[in-house]
């Protein structure tokens, strides 16, 4: 290759080797050179039609919304906490005792619901829209009461945001007053009152017209009343301040203890962080027996659960954050670190990754990884064009399905000892603007807030490749002050495209001094402005340290393995001191 002049002084690898593109399905490769001609001619044939271009992206859609449910990064969970079980009218009856004393029980407590961090779980797709709490059990004769309802535990994974949605959010459904309101709206006065009195109490039958004419049981509503209004005094002022959680280590309990074991087991001492908490039971006729009235003949029903809407929201853990503007061939980067096993979309067209993704990278003993077989990682549309001329020429007729390539340990499969692994996250392109919500906006980023370092994707190919850096720098710093020094490298990619190739591989001087010039120029650029400020626990600058620039071909995996290597490096540092199991219990940060 024409570009052997960028990578000398950082790989070891030669550039003039022959490259194979190896389709991972298959497992046949041919050589380059060979196959070129057919997907270029693909591409430029391709690329230049606006109708392929729509139609590519409507692929890509089509495909999201086939995939898009295995994955959820966000979620609105609408929850209820259980109502309270309706307290009970009765009176005792024995041989002999035709009056007995009332002995209606109390009704049981509505499901608490709670949330739970758990290290078991890597999306919010196993979370319902719709949570809602058991009801707790009504009261019954002979002073039997209500059973309390199992609290109900969501588990989502550990790096969920909960968040509790505002009360002029559109998307917050009512809360339990709102929802009885609406239900009493319109209705005549009388009416009304009717309704409200139905949805608290509970007569002995026939007696309810009787109830309501004396005075022990206007004096017990009044007093009902006046607790209400206290108690949703306390609502509101809880709502003031909304349940802001960042559930960033493990709640899940040391031990093996049953969370579900039914009440009166052992139950561990965390179950989480209680977000909606369920009604209180009413209280049976008992409760009503005064020395005046010695036959209560009501009792009350049990409250409604609290009822919030909550925001989920996953921070993804990824290692390392790629970072760069649409097109510069993160995605790429990503395929050819993984040897083609990342699947995210590469196209030749700007937002084509639309979702964070994350892949694991494994590094062998010796350095290398499943993507350092010189692999040529084109265009996913136009791989799979040729693929499907393959089998359309009955090319593949021959070639073991994936299952038997498996059984018969062939070495297609990456299979070295593998010694250390990390995750690294591609995202959708990032703007100049995209905190005013331009393009995609800011929001994927919280998928690479939690990286242990970043990475910035470059394209060298571009007249000014450093005020992409400076626009990248600036969003990062925009979207959250001081993320910014987490950036640890420059990746200039697409260095295959300087140095003036030529068809027969001869490398033009002139281009080759350009070439050379413009990393040049990055460096001095990176080394003067790019420079991120260290500092200590307490705030304090401590030191500086530069950024690697390292010039890549994501496309023909070229200088990858320098890339891996510092990676890994980037990573052990992290690591080092840093607990691999954290346990304690999430903050709850109410003051949001
Ligand atoms: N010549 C060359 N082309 C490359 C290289 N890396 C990526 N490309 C091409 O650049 C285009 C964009 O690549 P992607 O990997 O989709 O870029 P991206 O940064 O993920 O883009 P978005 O997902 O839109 O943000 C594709 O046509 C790739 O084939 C490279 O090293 N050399
Ligand atoms: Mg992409």
């Amino acid at each position: 290759m024409s570009t052997a002049h960028l990578f000398r002084p950082f790989g070891r690898f030669t550039c003039r080797r022959r490259i194979t593109l190896s389709l991972p399905r298959t497992g046949t490769s041919r050589s380059y050179s060979s196959i070129t001609e057919s997907v270029e001619d693909s591409i430029s044939t391709n690329a230049e039609s606006d109708q392929d271009v729509l139609r590519k992206k409507r692929r890509t859609e089509w495909k999201r919304r086939q995939h898009g449910q295995t994955f959820l990064d966000h979620i609105i969970v609408h929850v209820r906490g259980g109502k309270g079980g309706d307290g009970c009218v009765a009176f005792h009856r024995e041989k002999f005792k035709p009056y007995g004393p009332p002995s209606g029980g109390n009704g049981g407590r509505g499901a608490d619901v709670y949330i739970m961090a758990t290290p078991h779980l890597t999306t919010l797709s196993s979370v319902s829209p719709r949570i809602r709490g058991q009801a707790g059990g009504s009261g019954q004769g002979t002073w039997q009461n209500g059973r309390n309802a199992p609290p109900i535990i969501i588990r989502v994974p550990v790096g969920t945001i909960v968040r509790e949605l505002e009360r002029d959010d559109q998307r917050r459904s009512k809360d339990e007053y709102e929802a009885e309101e609406e239900a009493l709206e319109g209705l005549e006065p009388e009416e009304r009152k009717k309704q409200l009195r139905e949805r608290r109490w509970v007569h002995y039958p026939t007696y309810a017209d009787e109830n309501f004419e004396r005075s022990f049981f206007k004096e017990a509503e009044r007093s009902l009343y006046r607790e209400e209004r206290e108690r949703r005094y306390w609502r509101r002022q809880k709502a003031k301040t909304p349940i802001h959680l960042d559930l960033d280590k493990s709640d899940e309990p040391d031990n093996d203890v049953d969370l579900n074991a039914p009440l009166g087991h052992r139950r561990p001492d965390t179950m989480g962080h209680l977000i909606a908490a369920g009604g209180h039971g009413g209280v049976g006729n008992p409760h009503y027996l005064t020395t005046e009235n010695r036959s209560p003949k009501f009792a009350t029903r049990g409250w409604d659960g609290e009822r919030i809407s909550l925001s989920l929201e996953l921070k993804l853990l990824a290692d390392i954050g790629l970072v760069g503007l649409p097109n510069a061939g993160k995605s790429t980067l990503l395929r050819a670190l993984t040897g083609g096993r990342a699947k995210t979309e590469v196209a030749g067209y700007a937002f084509t990754t639309l979702n964070p993704v994350v892949a694991v990278i494994r590094v062998a003993d010796d350095g290398s990884f499943e993507g350092s077989d010189g692999a040529v990682y084109d265009e996913t549309w136009a791989e799979a064009q040729h693929e499907k001329e393959l089998m359309e020429s009955g090319a593949l007729a021959d070639a073991l399905t994936r299952n038997q390539a498996k059984a018969a340990a062939v070495d297609l499969a990456y299979n070295p000892l593998e010694s250390f692994r990390f995750t690294v996250a591609d995202n959708p392109g990032l703007i100049e603007e995209a905190s005013s919500n331009i393009g995609l906006g800011h929001s994927f980023l919280r998928a690479i807030e939690r990286s242990h370092a970043l990475v910035y994707v470059i394209d060298l190919s571009s007249p000014a490749p450093w005020d992409e850096l400076r626009v990248l720098r600036d969003e990062i710093e925009k979207y959250k002050p001081g993320l910014s020094p987490k950036a640890r490298m420059v990746l200039a990619n697409k260095a295959d495209l300087l140095g003036g190739a030529s068809e027969d591989g001869q490398e033009d001087p002139q281009a080759v001094r350009e070439a050379r010039e413009k990393l040049r120029k990055l460096e001095e650029f990176v080394e003067r402005e790019m420079k991120a400020q260290l500092q200590d626990s307490s705030g304090n600058v401590i030191g500086e340290r530069s950024l690697d620039v390292v010039p890549i071909s994501a496309k023909y995996s070229m200088n990858l393995r320098k890339v891996i290597g510092l990676m890994r490096q980037y990573v052990e540092e992290a690591r080092e001191g840093v607990d691999p199991f954290p346990k304690s219990v999430a903050l709850h940060d109410v003051s949001k």
